[in-house]
């Protein structure tokens, strides 16, 4: 089955599908976690986000599809400030940004199909997602998405019965089965082997080209965000303290962002 690709209206903001201005967070009054970001993620692409335990990496992407309130600043989603958006209106867009966690935030007691198929449950009317019916298409692109993700001997196991590949792969599946415009990962691979957290950065940069996606990803591993990034931000103390290629980012720029140099 064709997966369908994003509509992808960036190109009416300047090439940007995502704007960041002077975007800051404050989770206890005077303290900042975020100082004032300011960053433009283009239309495609793997965009990694770098940075110490504890500078703000998922505070950031959490702020984008506002799981955690941003302070100050504005975030712009393909020219729309939705940092202002409140209600039904904050839903819709919501459903436009898929997201993939560390921990998968699956539903344990329910079947691979049916934690994909929750993906859509923001489109489907209440009494529908209660009886738990899909429109076919819903079905079939779900069906789509789990083999692409390499699950079709598993779509009706339960995801307690999973791998932990296998639950990230789940993951993958629901965050593009809502058909999203932009798809942020937090730490998607920290609690899998490096085997299998190659194969799971390998799934989401290829998915997020075929759908013509930008992604972004928080990761601790360097390595693997060199390989499977296009860009990289490098984050210190709640600041971008580096914004380039991976071929760019040098030992020097390691040094600075994790401090010394005796773990290199
Ligand atoms: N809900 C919260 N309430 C209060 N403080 C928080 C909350 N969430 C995060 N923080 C604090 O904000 C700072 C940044 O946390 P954040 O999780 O964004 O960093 P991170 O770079 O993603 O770290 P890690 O790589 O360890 O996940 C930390 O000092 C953290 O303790």
């Amino acid at each position: 089955m064709p997966i369908t690709e994003a509509s992808n209206g960036a190109a009416q903001h300047g090439g940007a599908a995502l704007v960041l201005q002077k975007l800051t967070k404050e989770y206890t009054r005077s303290n900042p976690v975020l100082r004032g970001i300011d960053l433009s993620v283009a239309a495609r692409g793997v965009t990694a986000v770098i940075g110490p335990s504890g500078t703000g990496k998922s505070t950031l992407i959490r702020c984008i599809n506002r799981l955690v309130e941003p302070t100050s600043g504005r975030v712009l989603f393909h020219g729309e400030d939705i940092t202002t958006l409140k209600g039904q209106a904050l839903r819709r867009t919501r459903r436009r940004i898929g997201m993939i966690f560390q921990e998968y935030n699956l539903v344990e007691r329910l079947s691979v199909m049916e934690n994909v198929l929750s993906g859509r449950l923001g489109y489907v009317p209440v009494w529908r997602a209660w009886l738990r019916k899909f429109p076919r298409e819903d079905v079939e692109r779900a069906f789509g998405l789990i083999e692409r993700v390499g699950l079709a001997d598993h779509y009706s196991k339960r995801a307690d019965a999973l791998s932990g590949g296998q639950r990230q792969r789940v993951g993958i599946a629901r965050a593009l089965a809502q058909r999203p415009e932009l798809l942020l990962a937090d730490e998607p691979t920290s609690s899998l082997d490096p085997r299998t957290s190659v194969e799971i950065m390998e799934l989401i940069s290829e998915l997020g080209a075929e759908m013509n996606l930008p992604v972004i990803v928080n990761i601790h591993n360097v390595e693997l965000a060199r390989r499977y990034a296009q860009r990289i931000i490098g984050m210190k103390d709640g600041a971008i303290v580096f914004d380039g290629k991976p071929g760019d980012l040098v030992e020097s720029h390691l040094k600075f962002i994790y401090g010394g140099e005796d773990w290199l």
